[in-house]
This record gives structure tokens, sequence and C-alpha cells, in this order.
């Protein structure tokens, strides 16, 4: 089953054409375990081999030993079926113990390639898939198929090959009866098939479930300090107690479904025992049959009930399997949108001048119909500090998004020193970029993990020149110095302080260009002027694009461009248009806002020189 085409999660309970298809294109991580498992599945066998002789034997003794009273006989064969017993148990030892580390190792790869695929799947995929949803894909799901790649599948495979091996005993030792148990696979097919249609779509829509509970904990998690702030937790214990018993309803529908089906399958070889029991009885009193051969019969027959009885759960199995491998497979169908394109090229450092060029620039999200950015030409010379100014909502964010190709422009072309960002290797273009949001994200890991995330081999005296450039030596004082980990989110930080060590982290990269959105905001006076001060030095040597709505860090910028509606309307020194741009003074102050008619963005030659209007 393939993403939603603008890479959503696909509509709940959707069953694809092909419910096993999914799982057969699964296959690839089982060929590197084919010998292991061709060993799991001789030692199966095996040990079935093992426990259908027993009963063979069994005929052997009460019709020669017992029926003769032959002590020394009876000796030999009770020893074989003890050899084949103990045989028995050593093989499934071998068996279960091959399994389990073949089975682990399976789920690890396909882990492992689940992940990196995320990774490469770009922002707007993020965007629209709820993290509870990846989350259970990557963890409850891939335990689904683990379970049905090492025991599922294998007992499928044993059952069937037991259940065939009986039968053709059966019918050897007496005909007809032999008959009647292969007839009753007639009804127990009929049932698997009937039950194996109504669990896989409920057990899609219980996997599904499950992802969303898990948004809901995961969301819970992360807004407790708004929800206690606003006192809305009955409000959203009420929101996961109706996800918990959508939940719940679907687990019971399946298990009576399960439990439904698991007491049809026990019945048909309990019906059929019954009758084997009376019409092999029958055919001893009139010598047909012999009483080893009966003994034998019965005791054959009955190490079906267990394959048979098992085949509901299997089928369960199976179809948790086939839903998982959906669900993951929705994921790994999602091809990564930006990628490198052919013959995409390097930039290296030195080079790079770092002429940033945006032309003709439309932008509009996945899925939404209305441009977010339209007609942007704006220019920013190497080294020059070019500040984006505008209302919220205006598309500031999303402006600079498109310079590390966070999101790919939806028309026209940004180039760095002439080369369309496109055509440039991704890994070389996010090293040249350096960035820091609004909202910085730091992870569960030490504050120096944290810092060197954007050039793991840099050096301690380069960490400790962004520490400081970005005011953030604090880090020092931390418990552990840098070795210090941050809780989740590096919550156990306050803003100001998540804000300056993101800060440092983008300043680390040296980058050529410099991103920065909003990354002041949430610092004091004293602190924001201490780290402009600093950054105007980094600012020298770099070309950048800042976020900023206090005029205080606006004097950082060269120029500015004033941002309205997705479209550029005045691009100019700051004091120019706080001078003749009327809704440039509206967005820094408290004046009402009035959009400006548009305005061609001045050419960077111009800087100083008066505006020029469209
Ligand atoms: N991932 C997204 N998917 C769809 N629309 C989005 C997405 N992110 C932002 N938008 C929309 O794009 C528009 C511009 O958003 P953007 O965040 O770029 O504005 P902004 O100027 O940075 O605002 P602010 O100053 O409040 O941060 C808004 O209308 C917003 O709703």
């Amino acid at each position: 089953m393939a993403a939603g085409s603008d890479g959503g999660p696909t509509d709940r309970g959707e069953v694809g054409r092909h419910p096993l298809g999914n799982l057969w294109r699964l296959r690839r991580y089982l060929r590197p375990h084919a010998t292991e498992f061709a060993w799991l599945m001789l030692a199966g066998l095996a040990a079935t081999g093992a426990g259908i002789a027993v009963p063979l034997v069994a005929q052997r003794v009460v019709d020669g030993p017992v029926a003769a009273r032959e002590l020394p006989g009876l000796f030999q064969l009770g020893a074989l079926a003890l050899a084949l017993g103990l045989a028995e148990a050593l093989l499934i030892f071998i068996r279960r113990w091959v399994q389990s580390s073949s089975s682990m190792a399976m789920e690890a790869t396909i882990r492992a390639d689940v992940y990196a695929h995320l990774q490469r799947l770009p922002a707007s995929f993020h965007d629209r898939w709820p993290s509870g949803q990846l989350l259970s894909r990557i963890t409850s799901d891939l335990s689904v198929l683990r379970r049905f790649l090492s025991f599922g599948l294998f007992f499928l495979v044993l059952n069937l090959v037991t259940y065939l091996v009986v039968v053709v005993l059966l019918i050897r030792l007496h005909p007809v009866l032999g008959l009647l148990v292969a007839a009753s696979a007639v009804p127990l097919f009929l049932i698997a098939r009937r039950f194996g249609r109504h669990y896989h779509t409920a057990s899609r829509r219980m996997q599904d479930q499950q992802g969303d509970v898990a948004t809901l904990v995961e969301e819970t998690a992360q807004g407790l300090r708004t929800m206690k702030a606003y006192g809305r937790g009955p409000q959203l214990a009420a929101r996961f107690a109706a996800g918990t018993r959508a939940l719940h309803d679907t687990g019971v529908r399946k298990g009576r479904l399960l439990a439904h089906t698991s007491a049809l399958l026990d019945l048909v070889p309990n019906l059929t025992l019954g009758v084997v029991l009376v019409a092999g009885a029958a055919a001893v009193a009139t010598g047909r049959l012999t009483i080893g051969q009966f003994v034998a019969f019965v005791s054959l027959q009955l190490m079906l009930i267990w394959p048979v009885q098992s085949l509901g759960w299997i089928i369960a199995n199976g179809q948790e399997a086939a839903t998982a491998a959906d669900r993951i497979q929705e994921v790994l169908d999602t091809e990564p949108s930006i990628v490198d394109a052919p013959g995409a090229v390097a930039l290296s450092g030195p080079a790079v001048r770092g002429r940033l060029r945006f032309e003709a620039v439309t932008f509009r999200y996945p899925g939404s119909t209305a441009a977010v950015l339209r007609g942007i030409d704006l220019t920013v010379e190497p080294g020059e500090t070019l500040a984006v100014v505008g209302a919220t909502g205006s598309g500031k964010s999303t402006l600079l998004s498109l310079v590390p190709r966070l999101h790919d422009v939806t028309g026209g072309r940004i180039t760095l020193d002439g080369h369309d960002l496109r055509d440039l290797r991704l890994a070389s273009l996010r090293g040249l970029v350096g960035m820091a949001f609004e909202e910085p994200t730091l992870f569960s890991m030490s504050v120096w993990e944290n810092l060197t995330l954007s050039r793991p081999d840099a050096e301690e005296d380069e960490v400790r020149a962004a520490l400081t450039l970005a005011q953030a030596e604090f880090a020092y004082d931390l418990p552990w110095g840098l070795r210090t980990r941050l809780g989740e989110q590096g919550l156990s930080l306050s803003g100001g302080q998540r804000q300056r060590l993101a800060l440092a982290r983008a300043v680390l990269v040296r980058p050529a260009v410099l991103v920065l959105d909003d990354p002041l905001s949430a610092l004091d006076v004293h602190t924001e002027a201490l780290v402009e001060s600093a950054l105007k030095r980094v600012l020298r040597d770099t070309t950048a694009l800042l976020v900023v709505h206090r005029p205080s860090t606006i004097a950082l910028a060269g120029r500015v461009a004033l941002l309205e509606q997705g479209r550029i309307t005045a691009v100019g020194p700051h004091a120019e248009l706080l001078a003749t741009v009327p809704a440039y003074r509206a967005v820094l102050s408290a004046e009402p806002a009035v959009p400006s008619a548009p305005r061609a963005p001045a050419d960077p030659a111009l800087d100083g020189a008066p505006l020029v209007r469209s």
C-alpha cells in the first residue's frame, strides 16, 4: 500500500489489493539468514519426524512384544521410543536457539532501514505524519513482524508438513479413515479463509489506533506545561480515554473473532476423532485393523490436534504481520523528494564566496493550494547580512527553510555562487549553511554532542569559541560541564539557554551562509546585547539571512527585506525603510498595518541609495 500522494498516512482501515504483497516484499531481509533458516527448518522437521515415529513404534510394541508377551523386544522398542523422545527434545532446543538470534537480527536490520529512510524524507513528510504513527511502526509493528518471521512462518511450514505427512501415514494405515481425516481439511480451509479476511481489517484498525494512542501520549508529554497551565487535564484525559476505548473495543473484537474461529477449528479435528474412534473400534472388532494399528492411528491423529488448533493463532499472527508490513512499506515506499540530483556537485568551504540569490521564487506547501511565497527576487552578496522582517505568518521562516533545502522551491530557483541549490550535493550544501531556529531542538545527549552535531570533528577550542560567541559559557558550569546530558529536548535548560546553545551549534559550522530564524527572541535585553555584539564579528565573514523582530537586532543587518503576504515589498537599509515605508514602521511598532504598494527589490549595489518604487 503506497503512502498518500502528499506523503501522509493512507486512509484508515483501507486494505491493499494483495494483503500479503507487502509481507512478500520483505523477503529480502530473510535472504541473509537463509542458511540459519534452512537449519532451523531441518531441526524442526527432524524433531517432528522423531515425534511422528513414536506412534509407529507404539504400533510395533502393541502388535509385537505386547501381543506375544515378549519382554526383551519390549525393552528394545522402549529404548528406541526413549531415544526418539530425547532427539526430539534436543532438536527443539537447537531450533529455539537459532530462531531467536536470526529473528532479532532481522528486526534490527529492518528497524535500521526504516530509521535511515525517515531521515532521508523531507520536512514536509514529517509535517504530515503524526510522530506516534511513526513510533508505533518502528516499534510494535516491527515486533509483530519478528514474531511472524521467527514463529508464525516457521510453524506454518512445519504444521503444514506435519499435516501432510501424518495424513499420508493415516491413509496407509487405513485408507477410508485416512481419507476421512484428509477431507476434514476442507472445512478447516474455509474457516481459515473467512477468519483471515476479517482479521486483516481488524488488525489494520488496531495497529492504526495504537499509533493514534502513541501520538496522544507524545503530545501530552510534550504539552504537559500548557495542559496544566490551562487546567485542561480532564479534557485531554477524556480524549485519551476515547482513544484507548477505541483500541480496547477493536482488541476485544479481534479477541472474539479469534476465540470464535479457534472453537470452530477445535471442533473439526475432535469430531473427526470421534468418528475415527467409533469406526476404528468397529474395524478392530471385524479384524480389518490390528489393535497396534488402531493405537498408532489414534496417536497419529492426536498429533494433528495441535497443528489445527494453532492454525487460528498462526493466521492471526500472519494477518498482523501483513498489516505491519503494509504500514512499514507505506513509510519505505514514500520516495524522498529532496535528494541529490544526478551529477550534483559538491562545493568546498574556502572556494565558496556565499552569494545567495532568490530568482522569482515561489513556494507552496504540499497539499495546499495557496502559495506562501510568491515571486521572491532577492540577492544577498557575499559577507552581507540581510534581515527579513514581516508580520507573523508572512512567510519568513518558510523563506529561510528553503536555503538548506528543508523544502524545495515550487517555482523559480535559489542559487549559491551561481549554482542552483538543487544541483549541489545535499551534504555539501548543509555543510555550508549554519541554521538556528526560534524553537531550538536539543537532543537527549550531552551538551558536547548537541553542539558538535553540526561538525563532529570540531576541536575543543572551536567549541569554546562558539560558546563564547553565543554567550553560552554557562554550559561549563553545568554539573558535568559539556558532558552533562540534557533532558528530552533540553527541557532542563531555560528557553534562552537553549537558544544560545543552538546558536553556538550554528556558528560552529563556520558557515558560508548563516540562516538565523529569530534566534535571540528568548534572551533578556542584556544577554541579547552581548550575543549581538559577538554575532557582529561572525557576520563579518559570512553571508547571513536573519529573521528578526527587534530593532536592536535589525541593526546587525546592512539591509532589510520587508515580506508581506509572501511577497518582498521593500528592500533597503533599516533607517530608510523606517522613514519611507509605513508598512515597515507598522511591523516594527504598534502603528496600524498599512499594506505597501509593491516595490521593486533594491539592487544591493544601491545600498544606501534612495529606494526605487516600482
Ligand atoms: N508545514 C506547513 N504546512 C503548511 N502550511 C504551513 C506550514 N508551515 C507554515 N505554513 C503556513 O505558511 C505561512 C507562513 O508561515 P511561516 O512560518 O513561514 O510564517 P512566519 O512569517 O515565519 O511567521 P512567524 O513570524 O509567526 O514565525 C503561514 O500561513 C502558515 O500557516
